[in-house]
């Protein structure tokens, strides 16, 4: 988590005034998360979850709070955002932006078998089918031209064996057109911690505020990189045609979608070796900052370059 912008229960309290969920009962920092400050809040009426949004500009928030609400109107297991009683979903709290959602149940699956695989998959074509007739559009914050201004600011960090390792994939991807694919709206960060199990089902899917429009493959192979990898960060075949197959029931893959997927797992990986790079070498302030492992993602791009038995998709 992190909580990089404190909130007092009082500032709270007053802001509420402005929301019709009833009084102020409990205030609690998450410690899950990297990106925003998050908070656990339950009034006389409800459980939610306060998000201060600390880096995203203000002009892009809309996009992913009506993406929520637009899922969830479609039946998916998305958090619903609050209308305050000005009837906008977006506030201002401790001076960031701030949003109330809908708190859902369940808890995240760490080690998923491939009934939870095969689940993920079949969401994810809900999320990317019901994304279809979403009126808004705004690019992956996180897409190739992201990745390689990314590639540029962390590089003098590194030493001089992981800089040839960047460069040979930075050269790599740009031989690798994305746009050619199908797109859409996309999650782009469907991890396990992204999800919660209530039972055998889907509680829900949480974190959208790196969604946007890239190559709908772009978020299977984000997914199945987190999802189906062993300790080595090698695909478990059985994990990952299960999690290929639920989503290829509702949306099959096309033939370019087949050809691109060995690619496409590098430049998946390739994203998240990049911004746990920059989290590590440049880091935030705040009160309780968690930081992932860059090497994690190190290793999984250099399997996912060297592995001559990746699981296909589905034909
Ligand atoms: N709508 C929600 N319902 C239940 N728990 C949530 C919800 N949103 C966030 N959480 C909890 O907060 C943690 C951090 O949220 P996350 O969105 O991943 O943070 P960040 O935006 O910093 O990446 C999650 O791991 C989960 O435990
Ligand atoms: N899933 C990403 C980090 C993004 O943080 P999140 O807590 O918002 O999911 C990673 O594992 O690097």
């Amino acid at each position: 988590m992190s909580v990089f912008t404190p909130v007092t229960e009082s500032e709270l309290a007053d802001w509420l005034r402005n929301y019709a969920i009833g009084r102020l009962e409990n205030l609690q920092g998450i410690s899950a998360g990297v990106q925003n400050s998050n908070f656990f809040v339950t009034t006389s009426l409800g459980r939610y979850v306060l998000t201060l949004f600390e880096t995203m500009p203000r002009a892009e928030l809309p996009f992913y709070l009506h993406l929520m609400a637009h899922l969830a109107r479609h039946g998916l297991p998305v958090p619903a955002p609050v209308a305050n009683r000005d009837n906008e979903y977006l506030g201002t709290l401790s001076g960031k932006p701030a949003v109330l959602v809908a708190r859902l149940s369940g808890k995240s699956e760490m080690n998923p078998g491939a009934a939870h695989c095969r689940r993920i998959g079949a969401m994810m074509a809900g999320l990317h089918l019901a994304g279809v007739n979403f009126g808004r559009k705004q690019a992956n914050p996180r897409n190739a031209d992201w990745r390689r201004d990314c590639a540029r600011r962390v590089r003098p960090h590194l030493s001089a064996y992981e800089q040839a390792e960047l460069d040979a994939e930075l050269v790599f991807q740009a031989g690798f057109d994305l746009n050619k694919l199908p797109q859409g709206v996309i999650h782009a960060d469907l991890f396990r911690d992204n999800v919660l199990w209530d039972g055998e089902f889907v509680g829900g899917v949480i974190d959208f505020y790196f969604a946007g429009v890239d190559a709908l493959l772009f978020d299977v192979a984000v997914t199945v990189n987190d999802w189906c990898a062993d300790a080595d960060g090698r695909l478990d075949p059985t994990l990952t045609s299960a999690l290929l197959e639920g989503y290829a029931e509702s949306r099959p893959f096309t033939a370019a979608e087949r050809a691109a997927w060995p690619a496409m797992l590098r430049a998946a990986a390739l994203r998240f070796w990049l911004s746990r790079l920059e989290d590590f070498h440049r880091p935030r302030a705040g009160e309780m900052v968690l930081v992932k492992d860059p090497g994690e993602y190190r290793r999984i791009l250099g399997q996912r370059a060297t592995d001559t038995a990746l699981p296909a998709l589905p034909a």
